[in-house]
């Protein structure tokens, strides 16, 4: 990646998330390339000194264990300013105080996001201008590409970020290399192989404060919309030609235009659950519509399930499950890929065939591959056993390669525009489905593993 001197504006600098999340990912990049010349610039509706916007800038790097002469150059320089980032003489004077082709990081509502953007119509930007947006992009298909035609009146699709960790993310990134760079593996990823793919991340993580966002967003938008249906893209997509955020950007849109609901009836494909008061270890945890904020009415999904397909040749009767979770006991982060049993064991063996699975675990990022082999003792007896291996951490956490991406002007790691559009398009039959009542909205205990018969049920699709 490029290092040239930018400069980064970070539109609602005062919120939690640029403290949580954004101000600690740049710390790390800062951290890791002590040379880079970063213009930090601040704006928010909050009212900051320069010293106490640069204390709360040093928090945030030290909350990551950032340090070094990048984060000492950009704490020295940075600047804050009170900003109505819905006003088209603020957005102006913000962006005349850039050195270098700005960097736009909204750090916002989506409803603000799209009030700045509207404003920023008006504004000249400086060629080389990148926006970067947070999830939820949009609420439904229609809006979304209602925000994208808007964007594309500021700058081309290349010069837009739609953010997603999850791109950045070791497990995420190591898709590519253990797909394409092996001869072995591919060729077992398809219909006549794999029974059923599993794509799996569920937290022993509440609320965690969060119920101004959540509340509206639940599970399924926060998690499978966003960050999941990103993950099946990378795992389900044919070989790109190159790296290039355009041909790998391509064969995403591809596998993502082909994948719909199982047997299109979200009643069949898909489940969703709040959790009730419980314990997880040593924390007591309210029931979901008793934390603060929340309005027992909205009905929000903590716990969220639904299973596509990708109809193409390569695919075509493959249930893949998705499914995200909050106050779950048992954590499970992976992508489980179940292969298909083997035609037939020769007679003589003992022992239990199980069939093959291929396991990507994130926290800790690593795979298992499990087969069965001959056993101690008697031979004919079968054994399960593991081939395991590690995948290196990237030279950066997640936010800090995705802000890389941003300064570099690179989009790989961010979610093209037709993509943003088809995540919505494939989960807005379930949403429909859920606001007309025709799934159940389940409880489960806080600290369990899902609302009683979740685990028994087999995937939808597999007998
Ligand atoms: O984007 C989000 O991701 C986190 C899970 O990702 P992690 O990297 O923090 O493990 C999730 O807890 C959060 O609800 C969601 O908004």
């Amino acid at each position: 990646m490029t290092t040239e001197p930018a400069t980064l504006i970070v539109l609602g600098a005062s919120g939690d998330l640029a403290s949580r999340l954004l101000l600690p990912g740049l710390g790390e990049l800062l951290a890791a390339e002590p040379e880079r010349q970063l213009q930090l610039i601040g704006a928010g509706v909050e009212e900051y000194d320069e010293p106490a916007w640069r204390d709360r800038v040093r928090t945030a790097f030290e909350s990551a264990g950032a340090s070094g002469e990048a984060v000492d150059r950009a704490l020295e320089s940075t600047v804050y300013r009170t900003t109505d980032v819905t006003t088209v003489d603020d957005l102006r004077e913000l962006i005349a105080l850039a050195e270098h082709a700005p960097a736009l990081y909204f750090a916002l509502p989506p409803a603000v996001t799209v009030r700045a953007c509207e404003q920023l119509r008006e504004v000249d930007l400086p060629e080389g201008t990148t926006l970067a947006l947070e999830k939820p992009f949009g609420s439904d298909a229609a809006s979304a590409a209602d925000l994208n035609r808007l964007l594309l009146e500021l700058v081309p699709e290349e010069r837009i970020q739609r953010v997603d960790h999850f791109l950045a993310r070791a497990t995420v990134l190591n898709l590519l290399g253990l797909r394409f760079a092996n001869r072995t593996i591919e060729p077992l990823l398809s219909s006549e192989h794999v029974e059923s793919i599993e794509i799996v991340y569920d937290e022993d993580l509440a609320l965690e404060n969060r119920a101004r966002y959540y509340d509206k967003a639940g599970a399924l938008v926060d998690m499978i919309q966003s960050h999941l249906l990103q993950v099946l893209a990378l795992l389900t997509m044919e070989a790109p030609g190159s790296l290039s955020a355009e041909e790998v950007r391509d064969q995403k849109a591809i596998v993502l235009r082909a994948t719909r609901l199982w047997r299109g009836d979200p009643a069949l494909s898909s489940r969703r659950g709040q959790y009730g008061a419980g314990r997880i270890g040593d924390r007591d945890l309210p029931a979901y519509a008793d934390e603060p904020g929340v309005h027992p009415a909205n009905a929000t999904e903590t716990l969220a399930e639904m299973t596509v397909e990708v109809a193409n040749w390569r695919w075509t009767g493959v249930p893949i499950l998705l499914r995200s979770g909050k106050a779950i006991g048992t954590t499970r982060k992976e992508i489980l890929i179940t292969f298909r049993p083997p035609p037939r064991v020769p007679d003589g063996f003992s022992g239990e065939v199980r069939q093959d699975r291929l396991r990507l675990t994130f926290k800790p990022d690593g795979m298992a591959w499990e087969i069965n082999v001959n056993g101690p003792g008697d031979p004919f007896t079968i054994d399960p056993a593991e081939i395991a291996a590690d995948f290196n951490p990237g030279a950066l956490p997640a936010y800090g390669e995705v802000l890389s991406g941003i300064l570099a002007g690179d989009p790989l790691l961010s979610v093209r525009g037709d993509s943003a559009e088809e995540c919505w398009r494939i989960v807005e039959p379930v949403l429909d489905a859920w606001r007309r009542g025709d799934v159940p909205l389940e409880t489960y205990p806080a600290g369990s593993a899902g609302p009683d018969g979740w685990s028994e049920r087999p995937i939808p699709g597999v007998d």
